[in-house]
Parts: C-alpha cells; sequence; structure tokens
C-alpha cells in the first residue's frame, strides 16, 4: 500500500509539475459572454487531455462570464484568468460578423509573461492528436495556419473579387495593378507565440490606432506580426472551409487539429442545415467532437487522481521510492 501522499504534497506537486513539467508552457483560449462557447471551451479541454498532453489549458474569461461557467472550467482543470476587454477605437467598420468587435480582448494573452511560449486556440477548435511538440518551435517567429479568402466572408476584399486566394496563387494571378499581392494571412484562430512583455504593450499602443477592419483582431494580428509570421501546415487547423474550397490541400486522415469556423459547423448547436453542413466530412467531423464532449472518462474529475498521483511520482523520484521499506 503507498504510504498516504499528503494532499497538500500532491497539490504542490500537480502546481509545479504543470510548471516546471510545461517548462512554463501552456495553451490558451479566450471565453467571453454566457452563452454557449462554454461547451465549446470544456470540449476543447477534454480533446487536449484525451491528447495526453503535459501543458494546462489556460482559460481568458471576459468579465461577462458568468460563475457557473467559471466553475465549470475549473471543474475541468483550466486556469481561469480574468482579462480587462480590449476594444478597438470607436469607427464605422461593418466587422464580418458584429460579435467579432470583442475578439480584440484576445489580445490580452500576449501578456501572459509567466509562460515561455503559448499556444493559443479558439474556443471552436478541437486537438485530435498531440501537438506538444510545436512548443518547441523557435521564439523568434509567430505561427499559424494560412487562411483562405473564398468565402463570402471576404466578399469586402480585393481577393475574393477576382477569385484570388493564396491557397492556390497560381489560379489567379495577382493583378500588376493591384499593387504587390497581399502578404502570407494566418487563422487567428490557432497561433503559437512567445509572450513578451514589450511586444504586448506595443500591440496595446498600436490597437488603440488602428482603424478597425472587418476581420477585426485577425487582421490587426496580420498586420502587427506580417514580418515574423511563419505558416505551418494546415493539419494544425483545418479551416472547415478549406474542405469545399481546396480539397487538393486537405488530407482529412492527417488533420491534428480542426477549426469548426464555418457558418453552422459549431458542433455544439450543429443542425446540419447551413449550406455544407450535409457533407460527410462534416458529419464525421462533428461527431468526432461530439465523443470528446460526451465522454465522462475525459472529465478533469475522472482524472485528477492519476494525474496528481503521477505528479507525486515524479516528485517522489519514480516507484520505487513510494514502496515501503518492507516490500522494497
Ligand atoms: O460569444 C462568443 C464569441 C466568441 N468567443 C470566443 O472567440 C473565439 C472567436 O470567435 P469564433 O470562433 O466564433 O470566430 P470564427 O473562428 O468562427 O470566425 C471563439 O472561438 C471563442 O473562443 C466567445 O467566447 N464567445
Ligand atoms: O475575429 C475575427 C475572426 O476571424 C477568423 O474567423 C474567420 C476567418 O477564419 C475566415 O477566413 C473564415 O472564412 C471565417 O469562416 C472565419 O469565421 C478567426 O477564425 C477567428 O478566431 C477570429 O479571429
Ligand atoms: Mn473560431
Amino acid at each position: 500500500m503507498a504510504p498516504d501522499i499528503t494532499t497538500a504534497a500532491v497539490n504542490a506537486t500537480v502546481e509545479q509539475t504543470k510548471f516546471d513539467g510545461g517548462k512554463g508552457r501552456a495553451f490558451v483560449t479566450f471565453l467571453a459572454g454566457n452563452g454557449d462557447y462554454i461547451k465549446g471551451v470544456v470540449g476543447l479541454a477534454k480533446g487536449l487531455r484525451k491528447t495526453k498532453t503535459i501543458y494546462p489549458l489556460v482559460v481568458a474569461i471576459l468579465p461577462d462570464v458568468p460563475e457557473e461557467h467559471r466553475k465549470i472550467l475549473v471543474s475541468q482543470g483550466c486556469i481561469v484568468k480574468e482579462i480587462v476587454p480590449v476594444y478597438p477605437p470607436p469607427n464605422q467598420t461593418q466587422f464580418a460578423m458584429a460579435y467579432y468587435v470583442i475578439n480584440y480582448s484576445k489580445l490580452r494573452i500576449f501578456e501572459f509573461v509567466e509562460y515561455s511560449k503559448m499556444i493559443y486556440l479558439d474556443g471552436d477548435i478541437q486537438v485530435f492528436e498531440n501537438i506538444d511538440h510545436l512548443f518547441d518551435l523557435p521564439d523568434d517567429y509567430f505561427y499559424g495556419v494560412m487562411d483562405c479568402f473564398c468565402e463570402k466572408t471576404w466578399s469586402h476584399t480585393p481577393q475574393y473579387k477576382i477569385g484570388y486566394c493564396q491557397q492556390c496563387p497560381d489560379k489567379v494571378q495577382w493583378p500588376s495593378d493591384f499593387g504587390p499581392k497581399p502578404p502570407l494571412y494566418f487563422n487567428a484562430g490557432m497561433f503559437v507565440f512567445h509572450p513578451h512583455a514589450a511586444t504586448y504593450h506595443d500591440l496595446l499602443e498600436k490597437v488603440k490606432i488602428s482603424k478597425p477592419t472587418p476581420f477585426a483582431e485577425q487582421d490587426f494580428l496580420n498586420m502587427y506580426f506580417k514580418d515574423k509570421y511563419k505558416p505551418i501546415p494546415n493539419v494544425y487547423n483545418l479551416v472547415l472551409a478549406m474542405l469545399w474550397r481546396h480539397p487538393e490541400n486537405v488530407e482529412l486522415d492527417k488533420v491534428q487539429v480542426v477549426h469548426y469556423c464555418a457558418a453552422g459547423s459549431k458542433p455544439w448547436r450543429y443542425t446540419g442545415e447551413e449550406q455544407n453542413m450535409e457533407r460527410e466530412d462534416i458529419k464525421m467531423l462533428v461527431k468526432k467532437w461530439k465523443e470528446i464532449y460526451e465522454d465522462e472518462t475525459l472529465d478533469y474529475n475522472n482524472n485528477v487522481r492519476v494525474e496528481r498521483f503521477t505528479a507525486a511520482l515524479l516528485e517522489a523520484g519514480g516507484i520505487k521510492s513510494m514502496l515501503t521499506p518492507s516490500a522494497a
């Protein structure tokens, strides 16, 4: 019978392991409002647990997230950090989606300098394979997956109007009289970054004087990091529209991270009625998300003793040191 490990020791070890074992690394997501995105974040927390990641999930929440949702996040082992909202300068801009204005608050995560490296994931993303290796990417760059400009949400752009997309740059040439080709552009639903105080303060200064644009903080981040952005393969953030816009660029069985950003694809409110939602691949991906969300063995409370006991073993120097002398 292993000796009693005091709860305090386990708690201390868990926190320390999370920090040391994580080498100051963490996944981070963003939650605002009292709506149903809480389901997305719970699904993400359980999906990350299923990948056996050693890194915690930090949830940056706006003040309007209700206590009941905060308790759910803590019960799922998340590190909950309340952030102050960030608003863009007042402007008449029509955002691609009216609620995108709240997404500027995502920028607060750049202040989490207690972490040396973070992977940001939208709440409507699911991680199906272990992606811990992305934390080892060099700090000098900002990593994300290239977006697609073919959906109607892009109809305000010159790219959309001429049928140009960075996913198939040879299909429609960028006209020379349009000026320089747009720099590579990432989807801001997933990115790998190194929190840094000076960068954070500069970001916040610049966002206060930047004209808001239809894709809100996504446009801003692309402008800000355009000289540091390094594309990573789309297996790390499958923007669903790629399935019908650029199927030649997708190998579904190799996809590790899925971004449920197409209209009607949020798994927790999926009805299958919107355009493209009746596709078999969409139905399969929504089913995969729901299987994780409904899997009680992935709940933190059903794992905490294993995670804590493992952590305590690490701290105590392995199984032998835990056995009583007579059994040694
Ligand atoms: O009511 C909302 C809307 C958005 N979000 C957060 O903001 C992210 C970006 O919004 P969304 O994913 O809907 O944008 P999309 O990727 O679909 O354009 C979401 O994933 C959530 O993490 C939220 O918490 N509550
Ligand atoms: O606030 C702007 C948002 O812009 C992005 O969503 C868009 C973009 O990806 C388009 O390319 C798609 O066509 C569209 O479906 C999708 O919603 C990010 O996913 C989200 O995190 C957030 O930054
Ligand atoms: Mn999203």
